[in-house]
């Protein structure tokens, strides 16, 4: 089970370090994100998971390190550059407009990504260079037919996807989320389940997910995080019926 990163990794961390007084929240992480996959990251409570997305989203700094992302470092960037590369961060905190509608909403980051703010001589909703991509982010989410629906009255899944859509059309080529099955009954983590199955063919996942049956349905690989260092990075088969694992995360008797 060695982590190697490849010539097709998206996003490639070395030796991760952030501590917290005498805290090591991060202690020497590797791992990559390959194209085409979701790459699941559990551990239990406390582990460093968030610590790590934060790290690799930019709103925490590394005390040492690297991060590369499509072939470049960016652990000197901040957090709007790395976005404006296309790292997409998601679930953590809902950046949804409620009473705009799920099109408006989309609208808003086709025209944050257009860097014009300001129209004076076209209705907005009727602006075709923002109402087009727009749709077209609602469409490869599966929302199409939700567009005019306010954000308020989509369903808890809806909004996931909603938040997709407007990382989507933000350009994002790798996605970051943090929890996604939180709040959800049995039906809404089936549907988003197979959401996310999809989602892994429009940009790879790093995915934080406490929910178990998620992360074996999905995954292509697992790394699992104890202490702040990763102490099985495989498919799921092998986390599974890796002892240490077992041990640490799954429950077994020591
Ligand atoms: N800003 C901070 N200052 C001090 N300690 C922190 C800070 N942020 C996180 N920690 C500590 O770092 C450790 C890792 O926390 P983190 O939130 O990354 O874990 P996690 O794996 O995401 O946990 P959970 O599954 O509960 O969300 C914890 O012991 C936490 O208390």
């Amino acid at each position: 089970m060695v982590e190697s990163s490849g010539p097709d990794a998206v996003l490639s961390i070395r030796d991760l370090c952030k501590s917290f007084g005498a805290l090591k929240a991060t202690d020497h992480v590797s791992l990559d994100l390959r194209d085409g996959e979701i790459h699941a990251l559990i551990g239990p409570n406390g582990a460093g998971k968030s610590t790590l997305i934060h790290q690799i989203a930019g709103t925490l700094r590394p005390d040492a390190g690297e991060i590369d992302f499509l072939g470049q470092p960016v652990g000197h960037l901040g957090v709007a550059e790395r976005a404006r590369l296309g790292l997409g961060r998601s679930f953590q905190v809902s950046s949804l407009a409620p009473e705009f509608s799920a099109l408006r909403n989309v609208m808003l980051a086709v025209q944050s990504r257009q860097g014009s703010s300001f129209r004076f001589f076209r209705p907005v909703m009727r602006d075709a260079s923002l109402v087009d991509p727009a749709m077209a982010a609602l469409e490869r989410v599966g929302l199409k037919d939700r567009a005019r629906i306010p954000a308020a009255e989509l369903s808890h899944g809806e909004r996931r996807q909603l938040e997709i859509a407007i990382a989507l059309a933000l350009g994002s080529r790798a996605f970051l989320l943090d929890e996604p099955m939180a709040g959800m009954g049995p039906e809404g983590s089936r549907q988003l389940t197979g959401f996310l199955d999809r989602l892994r063919g429009e940009a790879p996942i790093l995915l934080i997910e406490h929910d178990m049956d998620a992360v074996f349905a999905l995954a292509d690989r697992v790394s699992v995080l104890v202490y702040g260092r990763v102490i099985a990075s495989g498919s799921v088969d092998e986390i599974r019926n890796d002892a240490e694992v077992r041990r640490a995360y799954l429950g077994d008797p020591a």
